[in-house]
């Protein structure tokens, strides 16, 4: 499948720009304040106390700031990290030769934790509790169990499945924050920055017009900001302003709120194959030939805060938000059955 502009997920073409421009500090870090504030202050109890850090769950749609905030929390605490992910530890072995390289204190994340398997999700537990780890040595009736001591670490898990996680791991983690979209002033600043980092000059309308159309997502933002950047200096005078950003991203098939063809494609399928809905996930995957996980992961948490598709017992629908956005006629006989008037589109 083509690459998506607008994708939250990292492309392998993010990698340089991302290094560039992570922030490194909860200073640097724009917007999520709450998160922010809570952090801050963990961070400094643990340190006062000469302790590891709580572990941490972070969960959210992807491109958030979930692995920043990670480098964040082992840069305050000053100490080193260790990254890795559900699918990369396939053994529970793999897990104890990761857990006894670690430091005191150190950070362990794990991307994706959600799709950690069982076997190796139950060693996690007595290491996250008691630091330590159970392993068994033979087989049969001859084996024995031992138990080794582990440093204090840090797990910091990062998901965007939180309701895919189970309720021991869950459990085992001292703070959990949700990551939400950003609004369009926190993505604003987010632009401005990159663009002082990466030497881009921009000016402020025409960062606006990039910020409301990058979902909310600071990875989208950054990877528009790149792309509006080589328009600029190959068709303007180099400067990001309202007029190239608008042709940029136009030529990009991006829309005024940051839709793209398959966004469009989804709700277009929703609507005149479904009727609006409700239409079941696997039968939309099936119609627009994309998979079911990455329609819930990528496409549907921006859909969902537009108010433009809503996930219902009986399956996922179009709101009138998302017809009107289309250009599309709501139906009479869905209007008389929510009991509303005909007129006044929503905007
Ligand atoms: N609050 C922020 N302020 C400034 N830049 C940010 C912020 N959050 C994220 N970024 C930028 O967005 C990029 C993507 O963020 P990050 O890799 O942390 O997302 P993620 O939530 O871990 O995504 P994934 O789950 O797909 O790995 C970072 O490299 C960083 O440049």
């Amino acid at each position: 499948m083509a690459e998506r502009i607008i994708s939250s997920q990292s492309v392998p073409d993010d990698t340089k720009l991302e290094t560039s421009l992570r922030p490194r500090s909860l200073d640097d870090f724009i917007g999520q304040a709450k998160i922010k504030d809570n952090l801050a202050v963990t961070m400094v109890a643990a340190r006062a106390r000469k302790e590891a850090l709580d572990h941490v769950l972070l969960y959210g749609p992807p491109g958030l700031g979930k692995t920043t905030l990670a480098y964040i929390i082992a840069h305050g605490m000053e100490v080193n990290i260790r990254i890795t992910s559900g699918p990369a530890i396939e053994r529970p072995g793999d897990l104890a030769a990761i857990l006894t390289g670690l430091q005191p204190h150190d950070v362990l994340f794990i991307d994706e934790i959600h799709r950690l398997g069982r076997t190796v999700e139950e060693i996690l537990y007595p290491a996250m509790e008691d630091f330590a780890l159970d392993i068994v040595i033979g087989k049969g009736p001859g084996a024995k169990s031992l138990r080794l001591k582990l440093p204090p670490f840090t797990l910091i898990g990062a998901t965007t499945r939180y309701a895919m996680l189970s309720s021991p791991l869950r459990d085992r983690f001292g703070s959990i924050y949700r990551l939400d979209f950003y609004t369009d002033e926190d993505i604003e600043a987010i632009l401005r920055r990159s663009a002082e980092i990466l030497g881009v000059q921009a000016d402020q309308a025409g960062l606006r017009e990039i910020a409301c159309r990058a979902r909310g997502t600071p990875r989208v933002a950054n990877r528009l900001l790149k792309r509006v950047r080589d328009y600029a200096q190959v068709r303007g005078r180099g400067v990001i302003d309202c007029e190239i950003a608008r042709v940029a991203l136009g030529r990009l098939e991006v829309d005024a709120v940051g839709l793209d063809n398959i966004d469009h494609q989804l709700l277009k399928a929703i609507i005149e194959k479904f009727s609006g809905g409700p239409v079941g996930l696997e039968t939309l995957a099936a119609a627009i030939s994309e998979d079911t996980d990455t329609i819930m992961d990528i496409y549907e948490p921006y859909l969902m805060q537009l108010g433009f598709l809503e996930r219902t017992p009986r399956g996922r629908v179009a709101t009138r938000r998302a017809y009107d956005h289309l250009g599309l006629k709501y139906p009479k006989s869905r209007l008389a059955a929510e009991g509303e008037s005909p007129q006044a589109p929503l905007l």
